[in-house]
């Protein structure tokens, strides 16, 4: 039987001429999450309404719109402060999602490791706690003293509280973890084997990339966020030299902070880098946007300092191959083209950094 789908409809506030692409990914998240997308909103405006985040209008315009498509749930591309969560969900009298939420979600689904589920659930519990928090200054807004002290706000209160020790719970266990790692990595560094990091734009092909380079056989998938937890294989060189290839999750365009946060151990992997592979799927139109996005996450995470190869994927949807340059790979890694370019690029890129 067929898994009774969320009808899903998608608004997105456009602020300024470069938020044109986004709905279309909204719509791919939407659909990696397992609903089904009815119908898209969206609206110009130059500034955010603070109540209801856009015009009342239009709120009026999106609940005659859920009606028409029998839509139950509805998911703002943009990021919504828990009081406008609430003020729309009660207007619209549906359940009302922002993108945040939508890809915490994924991640929770796609998270099977220890770590991996213990990062994503610190990063809900923060995303929640700051929804909680807004909600408490409105409430307290209202009036405040007596009258105002109904058992909502204790419940309120009550869960703060309970976030705020899950928390700290679940930031100790991570730690713990980390430790682990560490031991890991510093067993790896005795051994002196060279680390490749492959990172990039969700869904650019690096778990395609690293199965064609090695045996491994990493999960990939046409949706976005297939990988979630760093996965580190062997790979024998032609010299007799061993590499170590790091696959790692997927960035996105505005990726939460939350997440960033919470998959920071994750992430710390690329650190020990030696070079970076940028995965990027030029079959893309917005190829170049993707590339900055992973840019500006690197250098948020502070390694855009380490040796960087742009390893350009799916280069068998060109009409014509571009040439490679020193630091430009095009390649396929579903049909295995060019991977000796590749890995000469890797073994000249690791030779620069030991002089
Ligand atoms: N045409 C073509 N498709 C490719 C190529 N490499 C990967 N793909 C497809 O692109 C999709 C995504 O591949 P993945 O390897 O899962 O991508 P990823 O970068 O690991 O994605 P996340 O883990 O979600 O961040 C899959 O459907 C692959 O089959 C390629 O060289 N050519
Ligand atoms: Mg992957």
């Amino acid at each position: 039987m067929e898994e009774l789908k969320e009808k899903a409809i998608l608004v997105s506030v456009i602020l300024t001429n470069k938020d044109k692409q986004t709905i279309e990914e909204l719509s791919e998240l939407a659909k990696t999450a397992g609903a089904g997308v009815v119908g898209m909103l969206t609206q110009k405006r130059k500034s955010i309404d603070k109540t209801y985040y856009f015009g009342k209008g239009k709120l009026e315009e999106l609940k005659k719109l859920i009606e028409e498509k029998g839509a139950n749930l509805v998911i703002f591309d943009n990021e919504l402060s828990g009081s406008q969560l609430r003020n729309i969900e009660k207007i619209l009298d549906t359940k009302v999602i922002d993108r945040t939420n939508l890809i915490l979600d994924i991640f929770a689904k796609r998270a099977k490791t220890k770590e991996g589920i213990l990062q994503v659930k610190l990063a809900q519990y923060k995303y929640s706690l700051a929804r909680l928090r807004g909600l408490g200054i409105s409430l307290s807004r209202l009036g405040g003293g007596i009258g105002t002290r109904g058992p909502g706000e204790t419940q309120l209160e009550t869960d703060i509280r309970h976030i705020r020790r899950s928390i700290v719970y679940i930031e100790k266990q991570i730690e713990q973890i980390k430790k682990h790692r560490s031991l890991y990595r510093k067993r790896r560094q005795k051994n002196l084997v060279p680390i490749v990091a492959i990172v990039g734009y969700t869904n650019a092909g690096k778990s395609t990339l690293i199965n064609a380079l090695t045996d491994a056989n990493t999960y990939t998938e046409d949706k976005l966020f297939a990988t979630l937890d760093p996965l580190a294989r062997k790979l024998r060189l032609s010299d007799n030299k061993n590499i170590i290839l790091i696959d790692t999750v997927g960035f996105i365009r505005n990726l939460p902070h939350q997440l960033i946060e919470a998959f920071k151990s994750t992430l710390e992997e690329i650190k020990f880098a030696d070079v970076i592979l940028n995965a990027v799927d030029i079959s893309q139109s917005n190829y170049e946007e993707k590339i900055k996005v992973t840019e500006k996450i690197l250098s948020e995470l502070d390694y855009l300092n380490k040796p960087i190869i742009t390893v350009y994927n799916k280069s068998d949807l060109l009409d014509i191959l571009p040439k490679n340059t020193e630091n430009e790979i095009y390649i396929s890694a579903k049909n295995k083209t060019n991977l000796a370019s590749l890995i000469a690029a890797i073994q000249s890129m690791l030779k620069q950094s030991c002089d």
